[in-house]
């Protein structure tokens, strides 16, 4: 298979200034290919999710660089960034942010109608595919609070695909699973590396989690300690 960077993060550097300066990331570079399935650990206040919130081009006051696919994110505008954050990345987050009062469909459904590339009946169909992709095709028409935990987890990561984005991250997925559960979003992790050639990046503090995929990137005090 083709080796592609899809993500390039070139010496980070980060400091908060309030109440005093402090510096959280210290000379951040790594790469990630396609198909990567890579683990961010390291102990509370080292810097992970400061660092994924960068990488997901959410928070642009950095110095360094940072290249999605290529294409160096410098000089881009906040309307340009977020263009490309919902064509090349899936987020899936802790805590869901499902919307409760719709359906499990609609919910997975939704940032495709951001990027208005395709139908509605296609967007619908592709939500289906990877609803049963997830096992959990069932409970498409079912509200969103009417999920486990577990579930509700499945259908975020349902809705980080629909745009078939080339990278997926996701903050603490096995925050609130049990270890059945966190072993099946292991394996679905897995299966997207693998059936799709997805790149996964996860920040965990679940080191047996961290410890199966294929790279670990280990913060210590804002620098890079493992790669
Ligand atoms: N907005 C902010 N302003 C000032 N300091 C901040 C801000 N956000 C984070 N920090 C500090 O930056 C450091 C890194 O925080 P970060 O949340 O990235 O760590 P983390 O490794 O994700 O921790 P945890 O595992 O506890 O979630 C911490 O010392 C934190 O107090």
């Amino acid at each position: 298979m083709e080796d592609k960077t899809v993500l390039e993060a070139r010496s980070i550097y980060k400091s908060f200034k309030d109440p005093v300066k402090i510096d959280v990331l210290k000379n951040v570079s790594f790469s990630l290919q396609r198909g990567d399935y890579a683990s961010i650990i390291g102990r509370s206040g080292s810097g992970k999710s400061t660092l994924l919130y960068i990488l997901s081009t959410m928070d642009t006051d950095f110095t360094g660089e940072l290249l999605i696919d290529g294409v160096n994110l410098s000089q881009k505008s906040e309307k340009e960034l977020a263009v490309l954050r919902n064509e090349k990345i899936g987020f899936v987050f802790q805590f869901h942010y499902l919307l409760n009062e719709f359906s499990v469909l609609k919910n997975v459904m939704l940032p495709g109608f951001k990027l208005d590339k395709i139908s509605e009946e296609e967007l619908e169909s592709n939500a289906y595919k990877y609803l049963k992709a997830l096992g959990i095709e069932k409970l498409a028409l079912k509200k969103a609070n009417q999920l486990s935990g577990g579930e509700k987890q499945r259908v975020a990561i349902a809705r980080a695909m629909i745009n078939d984005p080339l990278i997926i991250m996701c903050d603490e997925p096995t925050g609130n699973l049990d270890s059945k559960n966190a072993d099946i979003v292991f394996n679905i992790f897995k299966e997207l590396t693998e059936t799709y050639n997805k790149t996964l990046l996860v920040v965990t503090h679940d080191l047996i989690f961290a410890e199966k995929t294929g790279r670990v990137i280990e913060l210590d005090d804002g620098k890079i300690v493992r790669v």
